[in-house]
Parts: C-alpha cells; structure tokens; sequence
C-alpha cells in the first residue's frame, strides 16, 4: 500500500491539475466498465479452480449473479415447491430484482475474488482456520454465555480501519461458531464507534482510486454479508454516540440497547457518500420511509431516546447505570435455551436474507460510484485537514 498525502497534495493542486485528476478518474471509472467483461470471463474459469467447495450458499449467491449478469432479470417461471433445487435457484435469481447486468457482472468478479484470495491466503499455513486470531483493536472475550466483541479505539473514538472491518469479520465467525448463546457488540471509551475511518481512504494501491474502491467494495460487502448471515442473537450495546456504519447496521441487530449519551448520526451526504449496512431497506421498513430519508439523506441526528421511539433501539438506560443493567439482563437471556433462540432469530430473518444481500450489493455498487466522485474526495479531505467535523 502507498500511503498518499491527500492533505497536502490537496491543498498544492492548481484548478487545472484538479480538472485534469477527475478527468483522469472518469476514465478509469470507464475503463473498469469496458474492462469487467473480461473480468466477468476471467472470473468465470476461476471459479472452475477453485479447490474448496465454497458451500450452497455462496454458490446461490454465484448462480443468482451469473444468471443476472448474463440473462437479465429473472424470467423464468416459479419451480414448484417439490423441486427444492431449482425452487432455491430461482429463489436467488430473482431476489436479485431489477439489479442491472453490469453491476451483477461486477459483484460476481469481486465475490470469486475473494473467494480465490481467502482460499490463497489460507494456503500453506496449517490450522488456519482453528487458529484464534490476537486482534489489535478489539476486545474479544467469552464468559457466561455470551461473546462479547469491544471495539476498542477509544482515542479515536472507536473509528473501524480497514485491519478492523477484517478483524470484525473474524471474531464474528468464531463467535458464531462458539459455545456462546449470545453476541454482543460494543465501544471502549465515551463512543460506541464513529464509523469508518476516514483515513481509510488515504491509503491508495498500486492500482489507483480504481482498485481502491473495488478493495473497498470486497471488504464492505463481506462485512456487512456477516451480520446479515449471523446466525446467533446479535444484541449492539450502544454505550455512547454511534456515526455512519455503526448506525446503519443498527438494522441487522437483534437487539440494540442503547445509554441516554448515545446519539445515532448517518452524516452520508455530508460526506458525499449513500447509505450502506442494508439501511436503505432496513430504515424505512423500521422508522417509515420519511423518518428514514430525514437520517439518511439529510443527516439528522436523533438522540437515544428518538431512535428508540422510532424503533431502532430497543430500550435505552440512564447512563449511570448502563453497563450494570444491561449486562444483567443479556446474563439472563443468555440462560435461556440455545437452540430455540437460533431457531426463532433465523425464522425472523431468513424471510428477508437475500433481500438483505441484494440491497448490500446495490448499495456497494452506488458506494462504488460516490468514492470516485469529487463531492466524497472534497468532504473526506475537509475531515482529514481538520476543516469539519461531522
Ligand atoms: C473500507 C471502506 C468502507 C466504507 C464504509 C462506509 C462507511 C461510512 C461511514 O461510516 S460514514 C461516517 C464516517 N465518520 C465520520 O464522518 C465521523 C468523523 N468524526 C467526527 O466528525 C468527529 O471526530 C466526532 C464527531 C466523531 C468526534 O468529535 P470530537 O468529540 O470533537 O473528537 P475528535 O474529532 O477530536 O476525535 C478524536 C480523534 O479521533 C479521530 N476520529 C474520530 N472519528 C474519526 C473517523 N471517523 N475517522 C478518522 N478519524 C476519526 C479524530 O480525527 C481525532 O483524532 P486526533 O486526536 O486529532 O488525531
């Protein structure tokens, strides 16, 4: 990774050398156009490589993508329900909805590429996958039946760099796997998280603003795709204010408890950026769509108590006394029977999972797009000169 100096190249950039540089990513955005169908090619023989079976999920995932991208949307008719097979197939196809064939071309190259990718990484190293990672900025720990994930970057409160979008993803797969009933997600310090870490965007590749944003799109798309497939009662124990991603995911949660400090903030636009973490379906279907577009699209703030009249926390505690009854409560729930609480939160949330999947993928797509414009590049440099805060 070249780390880039964009504060200071920023402020030495001429109006021409400005022009010249978005010039320069409007033909990159169109090369990578012309370029994905023969990624899309590539990517299909590099799927007939691969040496793990990547699991009936993810091949659904592959099968919807490659019939999208190169049909169209679904036009088939509705399998009976006998024939489990096919019905499933079509069950993914057509959750797919009115995706366009570029963008399903494009998610199918970056899915098989990070399937080709994990599988090099674990290569060669063996025990891999039993091995428990030691995570740099996250607490993870397990006692009496819950697992309990800290986000723990307390100085720069709690902001997730790309190491911890990765670690994320991790503890959430051993935690989904562990003896424990329940998961819990929470912040050290006087923040629950200020979202992504907007020093995220300095570090460019070899490749460009181009390959950085595909980098990006891979990592959201998994991390977002592991709440979504979560399989355990997930419960977000809001201690402070919560910015950007940790809001939106607020949706995918089972359970969110909130401190009377905590504030809920999804400053998109400001940022130039749209709405990620699935809340551009999750928000409007929780709160009504107006209540959603006014965080979404306009930003506004809402206090604990507001998001929890809204329907996004489920009941919010005097801060005084946060950690004490929460943490007495979930020890209770965590008693209860642990297979009955997987049966009843995957019921809930199997009815909507490919939905949930297709919107994540669309809204990746329009991320895409909105890192390469200007508006993004002007209001991340702002944050990172120190000229706003959000
Ligand atoms: C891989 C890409 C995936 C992209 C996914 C899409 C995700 C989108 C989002 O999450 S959008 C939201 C992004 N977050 C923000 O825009 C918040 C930015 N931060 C702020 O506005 C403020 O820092 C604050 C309101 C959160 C807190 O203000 P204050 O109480 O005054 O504290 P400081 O500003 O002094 O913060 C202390 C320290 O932390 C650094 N910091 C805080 N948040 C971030 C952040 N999101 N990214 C990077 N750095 C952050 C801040 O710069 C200070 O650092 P310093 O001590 O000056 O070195």
């Amino acid at each position: 990774m070249v780390s880039v100096t964009w504060t200071v190249a920023s402020f030495s950039l001429s109006p021409l050398q400005v022009s010249s540089f978005l010039v320069q990513q409007m033909h990159m955005s169109q090369t990578a156009m012309r370029a994905s169908h023969k990624d899309f090619e590539t990517a299909v023989n590099q799927m007939k490589l691969l040496k793990k079976d990547p699991g009936n999920e993810m091949k659904l995932k592959l099968y919807a993508l490659y019939k999208q991208a190169t049909e169209g949307p679904c036009n088939m008719p509705k399998p009976g329900v006998l024939d489990l097979i096919s019905k499933a197939k079509w069950d993914s196809w057509n959750a797919l909805g009115s995706l366009p064939k570029e963008t399903a071309r494009q998610n199918y190259v970056e899915l098989v590429s990070s399937l080709s990718s994990s599988e090099s990484s674990s290569q060669g190293k063996p025990g891999a996958d039993s091995k428990q990672p030691g995570y740099e900025t996250l607490v993870v720990t397990s006692e009496d039946g819950i697992t309990k994930i800290m986000l723990n970057r307390p100085t720069k409160k709690n902001a997730i760099t790309t190491q911890m979008y990765q670690d994320i993803v991790l503890a959430l797969e051993a935690a989904g796997k562990d003896d424990s009933t329940i998961t819990v997600l929470t912040g050290n310090g006087d923040y629950y998280c200020s979202g992504n870490d907007l020093n995220n965007f300095t570090d460019i590749p070899p490749g460009g603003i181009e390959e950085q944003a595909k980098n990006n799109a891979i990592l959201l798309r998994n991390f977002v795709g592991c709440f979504i497939d979560f399989p355990k009662p997930l419960v977000a124990a809001v201690n402070g204010p919560a910015v950007g991603i940790s809001v939106t995911l607020l949706g995918l949660f089972d359970i969110v408890y909130a401190s009377d400090r905590a504030t809920f903030h999804t400053p998109f636009t400001h940022l130039g950026q749209s709405p990620e973490g699935c809340s551009s379906y999750t928000f409007p279907k929780i709160m009504g769509p107006a209540k959603a577009a006014e965080m979404l699209i306009f930003g506004k703030k809402l206090t604990a108590r507001e998001a929890c009249a809204q329907g996004l926390v489920t009941e919010v505690f005097p801060d005084s006394t946060f950690q004490k009854e929460v943490w007495t409560r979930l020890k209770a729930y965590s008693k209860l029977p642990p297979n009955a609480m997987r049966t009843s939160k995957q019921l809930i949330r199997n009815v909507e999972r490919e939905k949930l999947h297709a919107t994540n993928s669309e809204e990746i797509s329009a991320l895409q797009g909105r890192w390469r414009s200007e508006e993004c590049t002007n209001a991340v440099m702002n944050f990172l000169s120190r000229k706003v805060k959000l």
